[in-house]
């Protein structure tokens, strides 16, 4: 990979200090400029090659339109909702994150509200706080035995039903992706949401925040689960309908919830903040010195080794044109009479795929270890069947890239345990399909 040349970086938000110092270490002048307005930021960004934020700046179609000089927006922390990653893609400009470095706080974070939510914690300190001895009040029931669903079970997800199978719950989930034997080695039994939601009696979310998750729990959903219900969110504002939850809290078909994210940060809506049954934080799962300490570090890492040439770990963007000068090129196979057109790099010694047959991919594929590539009408279906009929041949995802572009006949790119034995397995749900090992 030829070199990204990457010498000043605004840091917009607060990062752990180790970010500032090995990227300095490194020779990359860097600025810290927190709580800039859009229009501050606009004027702010032309002059630097990086950008670095969490979650609270947003970098939206025109702040990266106005970023002449930007080459990578390094995401300290894992959600890139606050990132418009098509708008930096179509630019060039490479958009990373750091997958894992607060996998365990947010985890505990949920597991933390979670309990609260059992035993009224925060009301009964509220309570003494102005005075009061109300021990009647705030009467709460175990933890032992009951049934926490967990929708999403991803790094997070598998993290919070390790622990909370510590107290004793019984833990149910749903995945699109991960299949339901690996869920079961970690103690998680996975179910249709249909299935899932009466038998709840506390529901926690570990999904990312997109079309097919916003408002998973609304009256519909509500309606289906347990009367009296306690529902946590610590992943994104939005997956829970705010407006439902109200009006659930309210009938009490909802008996509580722990939230520690909102549509809108601050909410100047306060109806949920204020509700006597929820218990709320401003954004706080990632917030403990660990993951800020791991996530800063991460990042500048990722960036410096971007600079030297070395892989691109964490890369959820790359256009082809990011770097103007790496190693790039186009190829056409010809198979079964058909024609495909790919075209890649090679980066840190490792090809990478960008486009398959008009198919521009999100994420850059490695092209490394065994690899399906399937061409399928744009459906949030197609994941999930894919998936259960892989488990059913034994073979886990270990990896999935989308298209940029959802419309008509896409291809996808999924990363295997190991190759399938029989591709006619996938045959009635995809129009064509082909695999590798690299
Ligand atoms: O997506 C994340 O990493 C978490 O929501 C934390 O966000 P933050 O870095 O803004 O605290």
């Amino acid at each position: 990979m030829a070199p990204i040349c990457i010498k000043t970086v605004l840091i917009s938000e607060s990062v752990d200090p180790r970010c500032r110092a090995i990227l300095e270490e490194n020779g990359i002048r860097v600025t810290e400029k927190q709580n800039m307005k859009k229009e501050e930021l606009i004027a702010e960004i032309k002059d630097y090659d990086g950008l670095v934020v969490r979650s609270a700046t947003k970098v939206t179609a025109d702040v990266i339109n106005a970023a002449d000089n930007l080459k990578i927006i390094g995401r300290a922390g894992t959600g890139v909702d606050n990132v418009d990653v098509d708008a930096a893609t179509k630019k060039g400009i490479i958009v990373m994150n750091t997958p894992s470095g607060n996998t365990i706080s947010a985890a505990e974070l949920t597991c933390a509200l979670l309990m609260s939510l059992s035993r009224n914690v925060p009301q009964a300190t509220m309570s003494m706080k102005q005075g009061n001895w109300d021990r009647k009040k705030f009467m709460g029931a175990e933890l032992y035995g009951k049934v926490l669903g967990i929708v999403g079970l991803g790094r997070i997800g598998k993290e919070v039903a390790t622990r909370m199978q510590a107290f004793g719950m019984r833990t149910i989930g749903y995945d699109p992706i991960t299949p339901p034997e690996v869920s079961a080695s970690w103690g998680v039994e996975q179910m249709s949401l249909e299935k899932l939601w009466p038998q709840c009696d506390y529901i926690t979310v570990h999904t990312p925040l997109m079309p097919s998750t916003v408002g998973l729990l609304n009256d519909e959903t509500f309606a289906k689960c347990k009367t009296g219900v306690k529902v946590v969110n610590c992943a994104r504002g939005g997956i829970i309908d705010e407006e439902a939850l109200l009006r659930a809290l309210e009938s009490g078909q909802c008996g509580g919830a722990g939230l520690d994210v909102f549509i809108e940060e601050p909410p100047k809506n306060r109806s949920l903040v204020n509700h006597p049954n929820v218990i709320s934080c401003p954004h706080l799962g990632a917030s403990t010195k660990e993951a800020q300490a791991r996530c800063g570090e991460d990042i500048a890492l990722q960036i410096v080794d971007m600079v030297n040439c070395k892989n691109l770990v964490g890369a959820v963007s790359l256009n082809p044109d990011a770097t103007g000068k790496q190693p790039s090129g186009n190829v056409e196979a010809v198979a079964d009479g058909r024609s495909y057109k790919a075209s890649g790099s090679v980066q840190g010694g490792v090809p990478i795929l960008l486009e398959l047959s008009g198919s521009v991919f999100r994420q850059p594929v490695s092209l490394t270890g065994n690899l399906l590539f399937l061409q399928a009408s744009a459906d949030p279906q197609l994941l999930p069947s894919v998936a259960g009929a892989l488990a059913s041949e034994g073979v886990r995802i270990e990896s999935f890239s989308a298209p940029v572009d959802h419309t008509g006949d896409v291809w996808y790119c999924v990363g295997l345990s190991s190759l399938l034995q029989d591709l006619n397995v996938l045959k009635p749900l995809v129009k064509n399909v082909a695999q590798l090992s690299i």
